[in-house]
């Protein structure tokens, strides 16, 4: 890889739209043997030392758009400060976004950054049966639209035609790279794009039903300027830059130390999967299920939280969750609005997070991206030291002191039902488990 100043370039600088995602993202890189340093303030890109990956996670994904393009943005540019040969901006494989944004308005300003004539948007991620087919994303056998992400709390996706869903969060104009034109390889999406942006288009959604139509999109997308998708396609980077020669052949697993303390589960995803990963923990160890309903006032109910926590820690990891089915979501939001409901339910979790943190807890499993955003941020944690990925779900980071604490940000929807208590207890001893 080639050196400026001393410093080697990154060949890939993910900028990462929450922390779930991007943690996901870097332990996969690590997995398939790239360096990646873990970032959440773009601030400390400048002081990362040689690596040939860099991501920056930040909790732009619900944000007013216009500050999820300023955040972004600084990203990007400590980034592409430090040489990154390739931006990626990595979003959710359920494409979670309103029509206010924020991947089209963060995507528009990433051209403007970094001279891109053209991008592709490509969230698919076939084996977690999330697939892109005529420009409509399906979960499983389901469109998007008739599976449970109709219900998310901040981001329900309604409409399942992505072309339909990011053209009304840009005025740039937005096609199709339809899977006929996928399978046929590389040199036939060339032609494609060559006449679809004779015509104006310059964002492509990409159909992708198999891995190998990944494998297709990343030899297209590697040397691109920008890329835009979810984490599975980065997956599939690291042996074409390892073929062209531009990180080395071989590199070492990161290994994370093992991290002692008392261990919490803090659960803010409503998502069907972290509710029956509750049920699951709860057959073997307590949950204290917050009614938020009954909790307008934060300090009191993180008070009646640590009453609860305090007796029970000694003997064993707890659950902390404000995560409600449907219905109940819906009479919270009702009475606190969708965002007032948000903010609430991740300031309490939040601020428990720092009072466990003093009362000993080193073993944090977090569910959910925002409230991982929320929780990252009340620990004050700028960077992370990130683990090889360990399947979905699963990806474990430590803080990089004396005294570290170990995190797991689990996706909401994503993990085995068993991952609390297995994840928890891996922490005790990573060699194991990696
Ligand atoms: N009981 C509740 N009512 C309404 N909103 C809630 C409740 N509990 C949590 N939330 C909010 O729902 C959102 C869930 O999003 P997130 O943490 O990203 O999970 P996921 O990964 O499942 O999308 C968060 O903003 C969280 O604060
Ligand atoms: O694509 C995914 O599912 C993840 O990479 C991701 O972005 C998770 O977002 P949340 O489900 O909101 O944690």
């Amino acid at each position: 890889m080639k050196s400026c100043k001393g410093i080697m370039k990154p060949v890939f600088g993910v900028v990462a739209d929450d922390l779930t995602g991007g943690m996901e993202t870097a332990a996969m890189l690590i997995a398939a043997g790239i360096d990646c340093a873990f970032v959440t303030d773009p601030e400390l890109v400048a002081t990362i030392g040689d690596i040939p990956a860099i991501v920056v996670a930040q909790k732009t994904r619900v944000i007013p758009a216009d500050e999820a393009v300023a955040r972004s943005g600084k990203a990007a540019r400590a980034l592409l400060a430090r040489g990154a040969r390739q931006i990626f901006f990595k979003y959710c494989a359920t494409f979670d976004s309103t029509d206010r944004g924020n991947i089209g308005p963060v995507a528009d300003m990433l051209m403007q950054l970094t001279g891109a004539d053209h991008t592709a948007f490509c969230p698919a991620s076939p084996s977690l049966r999330r697939t892109v087919y005529n420009g409509h994303l399906f979960l499983g056998t389901e469109l998007i639209s008739d599976s449970p992400k109709r219900n998310d709390p901040l981001t329900p996706m309604t409409d399942p035609d992505l072309v339909r869903v990011l053209q009304r969060q840009t005025p740039t104009r937005v096609g199709l790279l339809a899977h006929p034109s996928v399978s046929a390889g590389p040199a036939h999406l060339e032609q494609a794009i060559a006449s679809a942006t004779g015509q104006g288009v310059r964002y492509f959604i990409t159909d992708a039903i198999y891995d190998r139509d990944l494998d297709v999109l990343a030899e297209l997308t590697s040397d691109w300027k920008l890329m835009t998708g979810n984490a599975t396609i980065v997956q599939h980077y690291p042996a074409i830059w390892k073929a062209q020669g531009l990180v080395a052949p071989t590199s070492n697993r990161a290994r994370l130390p093992a991290v002692d303390g008392s261990g919490v589960v803090l659960a803010g995803s409503c998502a069907e999967r972290t509710l029956e990963q509750l049920a699951e923990f709860e057959r073997h160890r307590p949950v204290l299920r917050m009614n938020l309903l009954a909790a307008d006032d934060v300090g009191s109910a993180v008070g009646v939280a640590l009453d609860w926590v305090r007796p029970r820690l000694k003997d064993g990891p707890i659950a902390i969750s404000t995560s409600e089915s449907p219905e109940v979501v819906k009479m919270v939001q009702e009475r606190y609005g969708r965002e007032g409901a948000a903010q609430l339910a991740e300031t309490i979790l939040g601020r428990l997070a720092v009072s466990l943190r003093g009362a000993g807890v080193r073993r944090f499993v977090v569910a959910g991206g925002e409230t991982s955003g929320s929780i990252v941020d009340h620990l004050g944690i700028r960077s992370l030291r990130v683990g090889p990925y360990g399947g979905p779900g699963i990806g474990t980071a430590t803080t990089d002191d004396a005294d570290p604490i170990a995190l797991c940000l689990k996706s909401g929807k994503l993990g085995p039902v068993d991952l609390f208590m297995t994840t928890l207890k891996s922490m005790l001893n990573p060699e194991d488990a990696n």
